[in-house]
């Protein structure tokens, strides 16, 4: 593969974060702390720890974390002796005093999320991230969902608000290989910034995108070991490191201890196996935010109605994160819906 940058890759492993909606939020201390020792020392640069929804997210809309993140983001500092540690924010969910409490604690990097069309409201959480002296990242959800000129317009609004890096997050896992490198493309002939990409496994396309991201420019990449991330799990870290391995191109991570962490630590604490099932496959397929697996499930068992259907018409009406509210809204009227149609 030929480059399109010549800066080094970072990889930010996600699993502690975006895992946390595959375990219902269910984090333990100990493990948080095995993970960031083993990632630690496989010499991965960066591990996001949050709830899955970002700092704050704790709540009953989004699923109330077992421990306190702010707990286990000091945890995760004190295990950590050369990856950075990262927290995700979602403007809205969690503010800008949850992301001061987060860099006392040693978190050093933030990304800053937002839906693909509303970069604006992630100015002020960017500046404070840089006046803190953290690294502040943008993270422009749901890139799948805006045409590229739209998520061009809105990643330049994030480095003008001090943004290092923007995100193409590919919230859903619905990006086919050509869109990523469309939007790649056109970012690189855009920003001065690095480019990150952060892929969805729900069409089984997680690392095939993210080699192309890397060929088109993208720098910043996100990984999840064991998949361990929302829906079908994001690019499997170990996996997308052997490959570029094959490929010549070094990440300064150590396959072997990747490999064993995922086998004796990250293993043991999914669910359930992250395969493709009918339910991440819909999300891929519908473009729906990958968070909404569960709640959709759980809906649907709630109603006597098929999650597909709750998850399909989530998708039809573009409903995005932050708006859990409308799966359960939308469950109860396909449920009446199809009783009116029985009688
Ligand atoms: C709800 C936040 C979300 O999980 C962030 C993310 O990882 C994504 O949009 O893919
Ligand atoms: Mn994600």
């Amino acid at each position: 593969m030929i480059r399109k940058s010549d800066k080094p890759l970072q990889i930010t492993e996600v699993s502690l974060r975006d895992g946390s909606h595959a375990v219902a939020h269910q984090f333990t201390e100990s493990q948080i702390r095995s993970a960031v020792r083993a990632l630690d020392e496989a010499g991965v640069h960066n591990i996001e720890v949050s709830h899955g929804d970002g700092l704050g997210g704790s709540t009953l809309q989004y699923g109330r974390s077992l421990i306190d993140e702010m707990k286990l983001i000091e945890a995760a500092v004190e295990e950590s002796k050369q990856s950075r540690i990262a927290v995700l924010l979602l403007p809205g969910i969690g503010t800008v005093h949850e992301l001061k409490q987060a860099h006392s604690l040693g978190a050093s990097l933030v990304r800053v999320a937002t839906h693909v069309t509303e970069a604006d409201v992630s100015a002020q959480h960017l500046h404070m991230a840089r006046e803190l002296g953290m690294e502040a990242i943008g993270f422009l959800m749901m890139s799948h969902s805006a045409p590229v000129a739209k998520l061009v317009e809105q990643a330049k609004l994030m480095e003008s608000y001090g943004a290092e890096a923007v995100y193409v997050t590919d919230s859903a896992g619905a990006l086919l290989p050509h869109q990523v490198k469309e939007r790649i493309e056109a970012l690189r002939g855009s920003l001065s910034i690095e480019i990150g990409f952060h892929a969805h496994n729900n069409l089984s396309l997680a690392v095939a995108n993210t080699l192309v991201a890397i060929e088109e420019g993208a720098t910043r990449i996100d990984g999840s070991v064991r998949c361990l991330g929302a829906g079908a799990g994001n690019t499997q870290t170990e996996v997308l490191v052997a490959v570029l391995q094959k490929m010549g191109i070094n990440t300064g991570i150590d396959l072997y201890r990747m490999m064993d962490l995922a086998e004796h630590i990250i293993g043991p604490m999914l669910h359930r196996p992250q395969e493709i099932l009918t339910g991440s496959l819909v999300m891929g397929y519908a473009g729906v935010y990958s968070s909404f697996l569960l709640h959709a499930e759980r809906a649907g068992k709630r109603f006597g109605i098929d999650s597909r259907d709750i998850l399909v018409e989530l998708g039809r009406r573009g409903i995005i994160g932050g708006q859990e509210d409308m799966i359960l809204d939308v469950a109860a009227e396909l449920a009446h819906k199809s009783k009116s149609e029985v009688l």
